[in-house]
């Protein structure tokens, strides 16, 4: 309990999961062997309301409710999971089996489970039901193969999406076997979603093989489960309402243990989730701003951690004044991306911030800072312009979120302040271009697109996280351009984030150079320049700049 603790899997939802699960598995056990006989044995005392001696009443045949249906769990937890293990089981052999096949088959394949899935499972079970005659094993295999289509479908939707990734596509370049890809590249990385479908299933298959019972298609008496209790009650529910509350409280119980575990257990599955981010202290929303500090961001030693394990950020301190340029330079993985994402309030939510100090203006970036001024007076400008807007939206919807959320501008005017702004950094004909989708428009094109909502939003700060790198060099150059502009005519700060010396002694103020999570270095532009560093990180870092020597010695091998 103490590592899943330390892991931040010991959630409600798990403690919760585990507590009724662990109740309803000591019912499993011990109520057949400590209850048979209140439970079975006929006696004179039928139909007896709830008395001390019987809690919730006898049936017609004066046999005790509650000790029936405690008694009854075992014989339902081993019918569903039984059920359970068929769906599941034979669900991601038919889905992967599907995938794994040639076009024509998957492509059949996929129709048929979809033809399957349209119908109703209950139905299906009942048709094999019939088939197979009623009884606790012919309803087990009704429902479990009632359930293959639907987990199937989605094994093979999920492992079409993971076979197009670059890891299956190289596996398979290198010769790697078709089963061998399945095993261990393609159901490792859908575990998440088929443990949920999987605890979905169980609900399902308990309430599927209850009713079958219900309707006298399931289990036959002697043996009885919860669906055959809520049978036997019907006759009585008018004169005995309570007879019918052990097997219905008991279905509700155990789907309810089951789909807790499960989210419990998926978060396990997913090594991005199941860890919660911890801000300290969880301040105020703004934080009073000591006279004579003039810093529009102010850094106190940030601390960025994996909950129980490795510091990726280790004690960063730095302030940037309002209209500063303050680059960020260092090799990948040195933590740029995360202190930059720390001070615009967006760190992985999995990750544990810490900081004494960590402002951007008077807005507490440790506490639950305003939204509305936190999306007025930060922007943020990533890497990838190609992940920063949302496909399946037009660009004029996008861009002009910022102005309509938080500034309250309508739509039409929302509209040409952007198209104008787009007409600003050279992008032809804005107002087409703010109808069509981000797929529409090249790269550099997103990337000014982006900056152009800076440019009517006017921010204080504006992170920019590798803005020009997903970018070829003749669209950085304009894209830098255009840094530079909204710096002269709006006098925004800016943390600007690049691995290229160049970039940054060109555009920034002041340069910070980091390693291993700490600030090792602090340069102008000047320094930088003059090749006037003192670490010999940065002295390496200026090393590997490539330099092209252009002076003719090719014309000697001529
Ligand atoms: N959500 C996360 N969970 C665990 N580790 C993370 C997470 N995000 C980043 N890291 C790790 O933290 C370290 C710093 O990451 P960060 O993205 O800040 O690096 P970076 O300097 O911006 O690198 P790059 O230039 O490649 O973007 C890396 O080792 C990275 O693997």
């Amino acid at each position: 309990m103490t590592k899943l603790a330390r892991r931040g899997l010991w959630t409600p939802s798990m403690a919760g999961g585990l507590l009724l699960g662990l109740g309803l598995l000591v019912a499993a056990i011990l109520a057949p062997v400590l209850l048979a006989e209140p439970a079975e044995q006929l006696t004179d005392a039928a139909g007896q309301p709830p008395s001390a001696e019987h809690w919730l009443g006898t049936d017609n045949l004066g046999r005790d409710n509650l000790a029936r249906a405690l008694v009854a769990t075992r014989l339902t937890l081993l019918m569903t999971a039984g059920a359970t293990a068929i769906a599941v089981v034979g669900g991601i052999v038919v889905g992967v089996g599907v995938w794994l096949s040639g076009p024509r088959v998957r492509k059949v394949g996929l129709r048929l489970l979809e033809t399957a899935v349209a119908y109703p499972s209950l139905i299906f079970a009942l048709v094999i039901a019939a088939i197979l005659r009623p009884g606790v094993v012919s309803s087990v295999v009704a429902i479990g193969v009632a359930g293959i289509p639907s987990f199937a479908r989605l094994t093979a939707n999920l492992a079409a999406k993971i076979s197009t990734t670059d890891y299956v596509t190289t596996a398979r370049l290198l010769g790697v076997s078709p089963r061998a890809v399945a095993l261990r590249h393609v159901l490792p990385n859908m575990a998440e979603p088929l443990l949920i479908l999987a605890t979905t299933v169980f609900s399902l298959s308990l309430v599927e093989l209850s009713a079958l019972s219900f309707i006298g298609l399931g289990v036959q008496s002697p043996d009885y489960d919860f669906g055959l209790l809520l049978n036997e009650s019907l006759t009585q529910i008018y004169t005995q309402p309570t007879s019918v509350l052990g097997p219905s409280v008991m279905i509700v119980l155990t789907g309810v243990a089951v789909m807790l575990l499960g989210d419990a257990l998926a978060a396990r599955a997913n090594p991005r989730q199941g860890r919660r981010a911890v801000r300290n202290p969880a301040g105020p929303p703004v934080v009073e701003i000591p006279d004579g500090d003039t810093a529009l961001v102010r850094v106190e030693d940030l601390r960025v951690r994996v909950p129980g394990g490795a510091e990726l950020v280790k004690g960063v301190s730095l302030t940037i004044e309002p209209g500063e340029v303050v680059g960020l330079v260092g090799e990948s993985g040195s933590g740029k991306s995360l202190t930059a994402m720390s001070v615009a309030g967006l760190p992985p939510a999995e990750l544990e911030v810490r900081a004494d100090v960590l402002r951007v203006d008077d807005l507490n970036m440790l506490g639950h800072p305003d939204r509305g001024r936190l999306g007025r007076e930060i922007s943020i400008i990533y890497q990838d312009p190609g992940t920063t807007f949302n496909p399946s939206l037009r660009m004029g919807v996008q861009l002009t979120e910022v102005l309509r959320t938080h500034l309250g501008v309508g739509r039409g005017r929302a509209n040409k302040l952007i198209a104008d702004a787009l007409a600003q950094v050279n992008i032809s004909e804005p107002e087409r271009r703010l109808r069509q989708h981000p797929h529409k428009l090249s790269g550099g094109m997103r990337q000014r697109g982006m900056i152009a909502t800076t440019l009517v939003t006017t921010p204080k700060l504006i992170v920019a996280d590798e803005p020009t790198t997903a970018l070829d060099v003749t669209v950085q150059h304009e894209v830098l351009r255009q840094f530079r502009r909204i710096h002269r005519e709006q006098g925004a700060a800016m943390l600007f984030i690049s691995h290229d010396l160049g970039v940054v002694q060109e555009l920034c103020d002041r340069i910070l150079v980091m390693r291993h999570g700490e600030i090792v270095e602090q340069l102008t532009p000047g320094q930088l320049r003059e090749g006037d560093v003192h670490h010999p990180y940065t002295q390496a870092l200026m090393d590997a700049v490539l330099v092209v020597d252009t002076s003719p010695v090719r014309q000697e091998f001529s």
